[in-house]
């Protein structure tokens, strides 16, 4: 069969590009907020793509899912209750659901399409729905969120796509500032925050912004081949009230208990915790305050 490359080129990253083999298409389709792909790629397994950006793919995916879940909740005491903003593919869910601390896990996803066809395509990811600790609410996080009561979350982690689209509330300062508030004193934001490569304004916006909204702020961050520039990094906060040492996983993974799926961890380990938040000088001196 006739393979070819398919060309992944966006605003996001002007000049340049980056490509797969696509060996067939399997889902192709427009929900009412982006566009919707699934394909078999010669190379990663399947891959997610929404509005011509790669989401994830199963080679790599554990990358990104394992940290973007693990540096925030292994570094406070037994996390409890969790809201995931996003993630609608399943993989932070899954992940979270390794916490046997955990009791109630809140997601809001706005769009369901991304649900329906992970579960039909990545049930790898998807399983992270089974867990009954799992509350589903499908709609828009920021009025999620300004319903949410004060205080409620140890923990919450923002799995969004790139701030063009749906996703461009969500690095405004009001919507920090309702993640603020729907934390519990010394709880814990970890929010994707793009690449140290290609958005060093975009993550120093993100940065003056949070550092108003939060007591603490750092960035780490972690290696995502598929996507562009190789490495994705994340932002975690914690509020006022008792102090978090994100260097120090208090909760290491060690101790955690395994899915039902018996799935190992392909990626977080104590050292990647720690060496996630050593930052390149360019970065230190590029992002005033890191
Ligand atoms: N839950 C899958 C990851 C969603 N995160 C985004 C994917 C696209 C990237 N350019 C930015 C992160």
């Amino acid at each position: 069969k006739a393979s070819k490359f398919v060309y992944f080129n966006n605003p996001m990253w002007p000049g340049e590009a980056h490509s797969l083999l696509v060996e067939n298409i399997l889902f192709k389709g427009k929900s009412e907020y982006q566009e919707v792909m699934v394909f078999e790629s010669a190379s990663y397994g399947k891959v997610l793509v929404l509005d011509g950006i790669v989401q994830l793919t199963e080679k790599d995916e554990c990358a990104y899912q394992e940290m973007i879940a693990h540096l925030p909740l292994c570094s406070i005491p037994s996390p409890k209750t969790v809201l995931v903003v996003g993630g609608g593919d399943g993989g932070v869910l899954r992940e979270i659901s390794r916490h046997d601390s955990v009791e109630h896990i809140d997601i809001c996803e706005i769009d369901e399409m991304v649900i329906n066809v992970s579960k039909q395509f990545f049930p790898q990811l998807a399983v992270g729905f089974e867990d009954p600790r799992v509350h589903l609410h499908v709609g828009d996080a920021v009025e999620f969120l300004r319903n949410a009561k004060q205080g409620k979350y140890d923990a919450i982690i923002v799995d969004s796509s790139d701030p063009v689209g749906p996703a461009q509330e969500l690095v405004e300062m009001p919507f920090f500032q309702t993640i603020a508030r729907a934390l519990r004193p010394g709880g814990v934001l970890c929010n994707m925050a793009e690449s140290m490569w290609l958005h060093t304004h975009l993550i120093q916006d993100m940065i003056s912004i949070c550092r108003q909204t939060f007591k603490d702020v750092h960035y780490a961050w972690t290696s995502v081949p598929t996507y562009p520039s190789g490495v994705i990094g994340f932002l975690l906060c914690s509020t006022e009230g008792p102090t978090v040492d994100f260097r120090n996983p208090v909760n290491p993974i060690e101790k955690l208990g395994h899915l039902k799926s018996k799935r190992e961890l392909k990626f977080y380990n104590s050292e990647m915790h720690l060496a996630a938040f050593a930052l390149p000088s360019f970065l230190k001196s590029e992002v005033k305050a890191l």
